[in-house]
């Protein structure tokens, strides 16, 4: 169990839970930007190399992707839609590209402290506390690396800002391509969500003096492990209270590490990316993203533990559902349940909340009611809104339950 830090205020303990890439870390930024702007500036320089890590690896998921396409599509006389020059052109970019691509695991490897988690494609995972790893053990600007400076922590990193720096105009070159865009227009090249903001603003990256703006920060995917405690200090009407946020991974093998959590939870801020109808976990290719959202729901709110936490709940990623909407993605194709519906936002979006909500009604073994938010996380004005109202809600049933226990 974890030890809570010496302070005398009175504690308001708050979970952020949910399928992995639901939206919890971006939430916590939020908080973070909510409660205390100042340490995220601080910030600000150890995210550089991890924005560097999501280019990286949206090019090479593109040059892999592409690879596989042409392979199985290219000589088949019913694709009208590929170019029998395209093979050829990606190919000459791909050499080009192969400095950068090639350095994409010993970055991973490196901002993740040599942590990898079996099973999985290389990737970056974050423990508590690994900021000030990062900021302590860089060599920024890049220009102050010395030659031969190998022995460097960061140093993979630096390369990493040296290769992006010469080689962005082939990175555009390579996004700019009709091979890509049509084959994301077809759906038969699927990219992380963050993938496409930052390959457009490819040549900002690039800069030397390139700091990630606060869109950059949240708009980074970064993969939780464990659970992290986050830790403000807040004043409402002259009373100090401390907010512990706690910020877990999401994926199957890391929620056992919660429940330990569940005891002393003032609420729980469950996330639920409505827009993932169409898509499957990374985890368990077979489950459908929605269901397992509801499979998790309904395992949270029905857990006995849990009885005197308030609920809210986020239906997030609307941003990503409204466009997959108007490009003509049937929700019927994946969730039979929807039937002859429209398929348009306002009825989907109401079809998700009421089955979230009848989960709660059934199962939910909290008395109050659940407090229900649509949510586009990466909006920062309509979603600091919605955290005022939070707030508000959580302290006031926090009030509530230490007038009943005293
Ligand atoms: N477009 C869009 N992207 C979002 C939204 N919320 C989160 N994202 C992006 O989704 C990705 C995953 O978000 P995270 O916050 O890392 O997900 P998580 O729930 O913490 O995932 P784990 O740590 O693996 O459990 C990031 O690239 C975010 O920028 C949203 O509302 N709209
Ligand atoms: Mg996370």
């Amino acid at each position: 169990m974890r030890s809570f830090p010496d302070c005398s205020h009175p504690f308001i303990i708050v979970m952020l839970l949910g399928q992995a890439e639901s939206g919890k870390s971006t939430l916590q930024k939020q908080f973070q930007l909510y409660h205390a702007p100042p340490t995220l500036d601080r910030e600000r320089p150890s995210w550089r190399p991890i924005v560097y890590f999501n280019a990286i690896k949206a090019v090479r998921t593109i040059l892999d992707e592409l690879d596989w396409d042409f392979a199985t599509h290219v000589n088949r006389e019913d694709d009208a839609f590929v170019d029998s020059n395209w093979p050829t052109q990606i190919s000459r970019i791909r050499h080009k590209l192969l400095p950068l691509v090639t350095i994409e695991d010993s970055l991973a490897s490196e901002l993740s402290g040599g942590v990898t988690v079996a099973g999985g494609r290389s990737g970056v995972y974050v423990r508590a506390g690994w900021q000030s790893v990062l900021t302590s053990t860089r060599s920024w600007p890049v220009a102050d690396m010395q030659a031969g400076d190998t022995a460097s922590q960061g140093v993979v990193a630096t390369l990493a800002a040296r290769l992006l720096a010469e080689l962005q105009y082939d990175v555009a070159e390579l996004w700019q391509h009709p091979a890509v865009k049509t084959l994301l227009r077809m759906r038969r090249l699927r990219l992380e969500e963050s993938a496409a903001f930052f390959l457009d603003e490819i040549h900002r990256l690039a800069e030397p003096d390139y700091l990630p703006t606060t869109d950059d920060i949240l708009h980074v995917r970064l993969q939780t492990l464990g659970v992290i405690e986050h830790s403000f200090d807040i004043n409402v009407g002259g009373n100090h209270y401390t907010w512990l946020l706690y910020d877990v991974g999401g994926a199957r093998g890391q929620r056992h590490a919660w429940v330990p959590y569940f005891d002393d939870a003032t609420a729980i801020i469950f996330l639920a990316p409505i827009s993932a109808f169409d898509q499957y976990l990374e985890e368990d290719p077979r489950t459908n993203r929605i269901d397992d959202s509801l499979r998790l729901f309904t395992s949270t709110c029905s857990n006995k533990l849990l009885k005197n936490s308030t609920m809210v709940l986020m239906l997030n990623k609307t941003d990503i559902l409204k466009k997959k909407l108007q490009a003509g993605v049937m929700v019927k194709k994946y969730i039979t349940s929807y039937g002859e519906r429209e398929n348009r936002y306002e009825e989907v979006a109401e079809y998700f909340r009421a089955h979230f909500a009848q989960v709660y009604k059934r199962k939910g073994v909290q008395k109050q009611d659940l407090y229900i938010h649509f949510t586009s996380m990466l909006d920062i004005r309509a979603t600091q809104k919605i955290l005022v109202n939070i707030n508000e809600a959580i302290i006031k049933s926090y009030l509530g339950q230490s007038m009943l226990v005293s």
